[in-house]
């Protein structure tokens, strides 16, 4: 399960980005996140994702509740969760090969015997072709890149997946293509997943259910 409870978080100073937001996630599901610009969804996601602190509230992820965050979060529950951003090019390394971009996770943890399998493997299951796995950033599209990052999210086989606006800048094929390789490792894995969005057509047609922001954060 992955559960997040009157979580208030923000940026230092000033009023906080996301006040008391509540939702929870359980194995398998898949919930959307919608709500409009600003209004603090990618802050959650982050939040859910392991990447921000909040100021207050709780977060547990299959139980545990989770005290520390970043690189300082369990190696255990880091793994837990992939993560897809929506700038591809922000999130990417740019001296990495699109190869060793997707393997990277499992060299960072230790797994490097795995490299060969998984990193061909899930090139295949996100419509990338053998030959751009040697090209860098700048030598594929933004469309070739994001297939990458949804890659490398999968290579350590995570229960959750955390997916934020992980389509906005994509055309139709390529959306649909991507939200269909999550969707296969979902059925295959069992993961749960939270996917942000403005797009309500999207999440309508993509997971199980779709959560309003309002229906996240108490009434102001
Ligand atoms: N790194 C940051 N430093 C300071 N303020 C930030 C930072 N990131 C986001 N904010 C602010 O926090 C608030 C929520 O931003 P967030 O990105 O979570 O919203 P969002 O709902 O995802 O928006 P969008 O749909 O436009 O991406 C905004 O007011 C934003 O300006």
């Amino acid at each position: 399960m992955l559960e997040l409870h009157a979580v208030t978080a923000g940026y230092g100073r000033g009023a906080p980005a996301v006040r008391g937001a509540t939702l929870t996630v359980t194995p398998g599901e898949s919930v959307g996140l919608l709500g409009p610009s600003g209004c603090g969804k990618s802050t959650l996601a982050r939040i859910a994702a392991l990447l921000h602190r909040p100021e207050s509230g709780t977060v547990r992820l299959d139980g545990t509740t989770v005290t520390r965050w970043r690189h300082r979060a369990p190696r255990e529950l880091r793994t837990a969760v992939g993560v897809v951003f929506q700038s591809p090019r922000l999130s990417a390394d740019p001296r990495l090969t699109l190869g060793d971009l997707i393997a990277e996770p499992l060299r960072a943890t230790g797994r490097r015997d795995l490299v060969a399998e998984r990193v061909p493997a899930l090139a295949h299951d996100v419509g990338l072709g053998e030959d751009l796995l040697e090209r860098r950033p700048h030598q594929v599209s933004d469309g070739q890149l994001q297939r990458a990052c949804v890659a490398r999210a999968l290579v350590l086989r995570p229960r959750w997946l955390v997916c934020d606006e992980m389509t906005s800048m994509l055309d139709a094929s390529t959306t649909a293509a991507l939200v269909a390789a999550v969707e296969d490792y979902r059925r295959e894995h069992g993961a749960g997943l939270l996917a942000v969005s403005h797009d309500a057509v999207l999440l309508n047609r993509w997971c199980d259910r779709t959560l309003h922001w309002r229906e996240v954060v108490p009434a102001a």
